[in-house]
């Protein structure tokens, strides 16, 4: 996400060349076949390792930072009582493409016993373990894994109280997408909860799109409804962040839990 995830006309396709954002190219209509994960690592390691790198230049001089920590505490907090770690268990964080540990450091943290942290990006993790010197000393920081969410896979079933994923789960195809959102599951504490908070292309559930700046795609509101839903998710609550610059993309939080067996779906 950066300031080419915010509100734009769909840019010309890389591969296709220089179509104009009305013409009705490939990458409209399948933006997973255009995503490469090779682009994407290459466009996040040339990304100045800040908080104004890992929001496409909406850094700490804007309203941005602060007002999608608040949403986010507020969002959890609404929830606390919707969501619980298994009697026994620490309160394990998962943070998901975490840059430099921004969300960790201004707000996981407070939520959990102990936060891991995964993210593929050199540079970002060289800043991040800088950035979070202090909770580790207060030993609030468990495991950072340098790897990408399509390489994970849980060591440790029901490890996780709460998983959390923002602004990173576009770098993921729809199909590669449900394998990650099966692993989560196999992460996930009984009783354990997982945001998604990404922004919301709008349309319907085919209208998704591609983004050539970081090899990304911006789902629709009913595109990730479906995708939960496909993988056996249900949303216990979703909510719009507010506060942000107006010509940014709607910002959506979703939080989910797996779906028991034969369970009814209720969506808002
Ligand atoms: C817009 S930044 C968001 C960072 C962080 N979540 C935040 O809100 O501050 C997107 C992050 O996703 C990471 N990323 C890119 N491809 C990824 C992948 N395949 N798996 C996990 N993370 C990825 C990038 O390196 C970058 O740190």
């Amino acid at each position: 996400m950066g300031y080419h995830t915010y509100q734009h006309s769909p840019q010309a396709c890389v591969i296709e060349g220089m179509s104009s954002p009305s013409s009705s190219s490939s990458s409209a209509k399948n933006p997973d076949g255009l995503i490469c994960y090779e682009d994407a690592i290459k466009y996040w390691t040339s990304v100045e390792p800040s908080v104004n790198g890992v929001l496409g230049g909406y850094g700490e001089s804007t309203s941005v930072p602060k007002a999608d920590i608040v949403g986010s505490l507020t969002f959890v907090r609404r929830l606390r009582n919707r969501f619980s770690n298994e009697p026994g268990k620490i309160k394990y964080g998962l943070d998901l493409g975490a840059g430099i540990g921004r969300v960790t450091k201004n707000f996981m943290h407070t939520v959990c016993d102990k936060v891991d942290l995964l993210e593929p990006v050199k540079p970002f993790v060289e800043k991040m373990k800088i950035e979070l010197q202090p909770l580790m000393k207060q030993g609030k920081i468990g495991e950072i894994l340098e790897i990408s969410m399509q390489d994970w896979v849980p060591e440790e079933p029901g490890r996780y109280y709460l998983i959390w994923c923002q602004w990173c789960c576009g770098q993921l195809p729809d199909a590669d997408f449900l394998k990650w959102m099966d692993n989560c599951r196999l992460a996930l504490q009984k009783g354990g909860m997982m945001v998604v908070k990404e922004n919301n292309a709008t349309g319907t559930e085919n209208n998704d799109i591609y983004d050539p700046v970081d090899s990304s795609k911006t789902r629709t509101d009913a595109n990730f409804r479906a995708l939960f839903r496909k993988a056996g998710w249900k949303i216990l609550s979703t909510t719009r962040q507010r506060g942000m610059p107006p010509e940014l993309y709607p910002i959506r939080m979703y939080a989910l839990q797996p779906m028991e067996e034969e369970e009814e779906v209720e969506y808002e």
